[in-house]
């Protein structure tokens, strides 16, 4: 942990250990692993297919849980609460956006970006201005009422980050989330995704294999033998 000394770390994995069990071996995945997140930097974790990115952001998200060691959201330890309470954190601190949008196939983009203010029990009225008002902000004003499968590939992509982001969460991890686009599109996408960081203060790990994105955020990182290292 370094930054400035008063700040805490929006997600902080302290040693964290992950094993998972084939047969009669055990893979051992996470080792030790130690990353701080930080509000408003953009974070790119690029490493080898099979080296550990998708569990790192999964034991991030709170959607998967380490053998060993701890996470920290925004300077909470996470490992003794509930899974209400785990929930409740995954839902209002923590946005996903995966390599497929995910979405929702028999509700507009609107719906699908309001749907997790609802759940969290905002008023709908409430839920539909938020979500136009992310929507037009990414771009997509005119594609509102589209069903997923009438929207082109970078469309549906941003409708996934305004569904990340409608709860105004505090770290967006991405999943290779510009890996089905073409170069264009996932220059667009992620720029969509550059810009959140820099206007909400988001703090932004992205696993990518595409270096030359990966060169154009704040920090990059990747996982060594189950340990996370600095690269550059
Ligand atoms: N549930 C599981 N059970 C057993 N092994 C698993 C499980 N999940 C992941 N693994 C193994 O753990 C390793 C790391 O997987 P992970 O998906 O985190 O890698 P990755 O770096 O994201 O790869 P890619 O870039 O190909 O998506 C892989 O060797 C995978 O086979």
């Amino acid at each position: 942990m370094e930054q400035g000394a008063k700040e805490i770390p929006v997600v902080y994995l302290h040693d964290i250990r992950r094993q998972y069990t084939q047969g009669e071996t055990k893979l051992t995945i996470l080792d030790g692993t130690k990353l701080a997140l930080w509000a408003g930097q953009s974070v790119a974790l690029v490493a080898p297919s099979g080296s550990g990115k998708s569990t790192l952001l999964h034991i991030a998200g709170l959607l998967e849980s380490p053998d060993a060691g701890e996470v920290y959201i925004g300077g909470t330890a996470t490992s003794g609460l509930s899974d209400v309470e785990r929930t409740r954190i995954r839902r209002t601190d923590i946005g996903f956006v995966y390599q497929s949008h995910r979405l929702l196939p028999e509700f507009t983009a609107l719906e699908n970006v309001m749907l997790p203010q609802m759940i969290r029990g905002l008023r709908r009225s409430e839920t539909v201005k938020r979500a136009r008002e992310i929507l037009s902000y990414l771009g997509l004003e005119d594609r509102v009422t589209h069903r997923p499968a009438e929207l082109s590939g970078g469309e549906q992509q941003r409708v996934a980050i305004a569904r990340a982001v409608a709860n105004a969460p505090r770290v967006l991890l991405a999943d290779e989330p510009t890996g089905n686009l073409d170069p264009n599109t996932a220059d667009h996408v992620f720029n969509a995704l550059m810009q959140l960081v820099k206007a909400t203060r988001v703090a932004m790990l992205i696993a990518t294999h595409n270096m030359e994105l990966a060169d154009r955020m704040d920090r990059r990182v990747s996982l060594e033998n189950g340990h996370v290292v600095e690269l550059d």
